[in-house]
């Protein structure tokens, strides 16, 4: 059932087995113009870009996921379900809910909690914490350590809200669920990767500090997270 609703593709083969999910689409777009050769653009619609290309010779796919789990439920769904790719990591921004955590620390998800509704919904999955895939996660802490890039494992929140009236509300999550940062969509990928035996991670980059109220730009958000990124490329096959 290809081309989908949301990616224009109608050939198989064209996205690769592993697929990088940066939130940002100017993201998609920084990392296939810096680090990929041969690249080919495979999606356009609503401005969600996707690229394949290949890294140091191996194929890999960057795409877009767009902001929250609505978001990254269809377009990890699609990717998985209908264009054969086995592997999602996200290369995401996130918040740290202890002043441990600095700007730019990479952080990998061991796992995400979340009070979404998401996996609920979707085939009533009626917990609230998901495993990343352990298998994705060896390969990236090797990756990092060759590389000499320091990584935090944390549990991670995955929330629906990024304005939230009560702000302070972070400090009992961090307390009574143990989460040390914030995203907003790790747990509909972990969640979508589980239902239909695919493979997904988590990578991220701290942008900014809820505790010490520090904040990078939306440009370095954009451009700057290349730690993350040289982890996650190294994925390619
Ligand atoms: O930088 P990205 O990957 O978009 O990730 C984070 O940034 C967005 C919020 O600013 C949310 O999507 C959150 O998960
Ligand atoms: O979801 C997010 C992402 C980055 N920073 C936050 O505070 N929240």
């Amino acid at each position: 059932m290809i081309p989908t609703a949301h990616i224009e593709v109608k050939e198989q083969g064209i996205i690769a087995k592993t697929v990088l999910m940066p939130g940002d689409p100017l993201r998609a777009k920084f990392i296939a113009d810096t680090f990929l050769e041969n690249v080919e653009k495979f999606n356009n619609v609503r401005n969600v870009f996707g690229y394949t290309g290949t890294y140091k010779g191996r194929k890999i796919s960057v795409m877009a996921s767009g902001m929250g789990m609505p978001s990254i439920g269809i377009y990890s769904y699609e990717l998985f379900k209908f264009y054969g790719v086995e592997n999602i990591i996200r290369i995401g921004s996130c918040g740290a809910y202890t002043a441990d955590l600095n700007l730019y620390d990479v952080i990998l998800a061991k796992e995400g909690w979340s009070e979404s509704t998401y996996a609920r919904v979707q085939d009533g999955y009626d917990k609230n914490v998901i495993a990343a895939s352990s298998e994705l996660n060896s390969k990236l802490e090797k990756i990092a350590d060759d590389l000499g890039i320091e990584i935090h494992k944390e549990r991670i929140h995955s929330s629906d809200v990024f304005y939230r009236e009560n702000f302070e509300q972070y400090k009992d999550i961090c307390k009574n669920h143990g989460c040390t940062v914030v995203e907003m969509e790790a747990f509909a990928l972990f969640h979508n990767a589980n239902v239909l035996g695919k493979n997904a991670a988590c990578l991220l980059t701290v942008s900014d500090n809820l505790v010490t109220q520090e904040l990078t730009t939306s440009e370095q958000r954009q451009n700057s997270f290349t730690n993350m990124m040289k982890i996650a490329l190294e994925m390619a096959e």
